[in-house]
């Protein structure tokens, strides 16, 4: 399946000014990390005060790994995301206890997740979920700025019943062309390719990835 325009995912974001720097330069969406060892870990009322800061149109996406079920309702509560992203190794029950749209990510390049066949099977357990994002293994979980074997995605891409897709892992302005031109994936997902410092966005980054991903839509238009 092909689409219009590739959507954008700006993860990670701690700063008011940084929102509006990525709600400028068109994002989609803004990720909220709740993982209590990122460095770009929210407290909830900080998320409270952020949440107040996104403008219209733009996708409030809370991120958790493996956390306990009150924490993620206490955000969901309080915070109000759009989309819940559940990055560690959850269950499909859990993930859809909560009753909320959510995107389960999968490391690719981890045991069990590291043959085109093994993602298919993995990925195929989250049928319900609204989307699919692919990420590099790390002993963080993510936001590593490391990428994977795009070859790990040969079985799922071509799976009648794949969900949509979204890339991250290490992406940054340099690089999100060429990969939206080879994987033509429904988004895209970026933290430390527009960060000055963890949890600290740059507006020129910011920038510089969207016209390269407008780039990377644009050839992928010409074929
Ligand atoms: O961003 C984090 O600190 C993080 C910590 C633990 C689990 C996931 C985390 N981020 C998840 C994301 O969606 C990132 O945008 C994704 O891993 C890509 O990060 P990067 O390679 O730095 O662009």
């Amino acid at each position: 399946m092909s689409y219009p325009r590739t959507r954008v995912k700006i993860c990670g974001l701690t700063r008011p000014q940084d929102i509006m720097a990525a709600a400028r330069a068109g994002a989609d969406a803004v990720g909220f990390v709740f993982y209590p060892q990122s460095s770009r870990l929210l407290g909830l009322e900080q998320a409270r005060s952020l949440r107040a800061a996104v403008p219209a149109f733009v996708d409030v996406v809370a991120l958790f790994v493996n956390a306990p079920s009150q924490d993620v309702q206490a955000v969901i509560d309080q915070v109000r995301p759009g989309l819940l992203q559940f990055h560690g190794d959850e269950s499909p029950e859990y993930c859809a206890s909560f009753g909320h749209p959510y995107m389960r990510a999968f490391r690719l390049g981890a045991p069990g997740l590291d043959t085109p066949p093994a993602v298919l099977s993995a990925v195929r357990q989250h049928g319900a979920a609204a989307a699919w994002l692919f990420d590099s293994y790390s002993q963080g979980y993510g936001g590593s700025g490391k990428t994977f074997d795009l070859s790990l995605l040969d079985a799922v891409r071509h799976a009648p019943d794949c969900r949509p897709v979204v890339l991250a892992g290490g992406l940054n302005a340099e690089t999100v062309a060429a990969s939206i031109r080879e994987l033509h994936p429904y988004a895209v997902d970026v933290s430390s390719g527009v960060e000055s410092a963890p949890g600290i966005k740059s507006e020129e980054k910011i920038e510089a990835f969207m016209r390269a991903v407008a780039q990377g839509d644009g050839a992928r238009a010409d074929g």
